[in-house]
């Protein structure tokens, strides 16, 4: 099958757009983090939200690139000077998204991807409403992501039950969200997010460009 054209080549490329901010929210496990790893590997204009967390870095986690590991007393004061466009405590740690990468990547028109849970993504539809496109990510079953949580081997047992624990409060808020996948096959989930994010993209009031490019094409007729 021929690859679906992305809708840089479907709206006029001389038309300026705002870029979108896009949530994935879960409870843990559900597969987040291997969605947007396949989604970004495959979209151009698109790129990831580094958050600052307190919480330690598992093996295999690159400081940088997965997080910003810092210290409490640094996050404090991160969010004591205003430095977060949002932020919250999630398992016993602090987690916020520092504002500057995300405001820069929206002003040059590109995308930003956001790993984020439901406090974050409310403090955003508080802010950034219409930036905002929001997709909530439920496991096929408890069973399967108690098993996903396992499987990915990175965390005790303890914190794999605290895990387990939260992730009813989590899935309470899925209908908060714009969008809903139930991430059974990881490649339809990500042609589903795809999917989405081409739509949001051709959406009117994000083709800012648009309406001197009309008048371009009325003047001509
Ligand atoms: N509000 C908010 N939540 C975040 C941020 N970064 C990560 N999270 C959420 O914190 C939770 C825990 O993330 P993490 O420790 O990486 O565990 P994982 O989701 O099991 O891989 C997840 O629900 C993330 O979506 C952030 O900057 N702000
Ligand atoms: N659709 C899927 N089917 C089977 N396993 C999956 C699927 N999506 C993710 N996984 C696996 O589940 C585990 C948790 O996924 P991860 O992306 O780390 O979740 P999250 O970021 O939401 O905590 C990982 O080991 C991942 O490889």
């Amino acid at each position: 099958m021929a690859p679906i054209p992305s809708p840089s080549t479907t709206a006029p490329k001389d038309i300026s757009r705002r870029g979108l901010m896009l949530v994935l929210s879960s409870p843990s496990g559900a597969g987040k983090t291997t969605i947007s790893r396949r989604l970004l590997e495959r979209e151009s204009g698109i790129t990831m939200s580094v958050s600052a967390t307190t919480r330690a870095m598992r093996p295999g986690e690159v400081s940088g690139v997965d997080y910003h590991f810092i210290d409490q007393a640094r996050f404090d004061r991160m969010a004591e000077d205003g430095a977060f466009l949002e932020y919250a405590r999630v398992f016993g740690n602090c987690y916020g998204t520092p504002r500057g990468a995300v405001d820069e990547a929206l002003s040059a028109g590109r995308d930003v991807l956001f790993d984020i849970d439901w406090q974050g993504t409310q403090q955003l539809a508080e802010n950034a409403r219409d930036d905002l496109v929001s997709v909530f990510i439920l496991p096929p079953s408890g069973e399967e992501l108690e098993r996903r949580l396992r499987g990915r081997a990175q965390d005790s047992a303890e914190v794999i039950a605290g895990r387990m624990a939260k992730a009813s409060d989590e899935i309470s808020h899925w209908a908060e969200y714009d969008y809903v996948i139930v991430n059974r096959d990881v490649d339809e989930s990500v042609a589903a997010v795809t999917a989405i994010l081409h739509a949001e993209r051709l959406r009117r009031r994000r083709q800012v460009g648009m309406t001197q490019f009309v008048k371009n094409v009325q003047a001509a007729l």
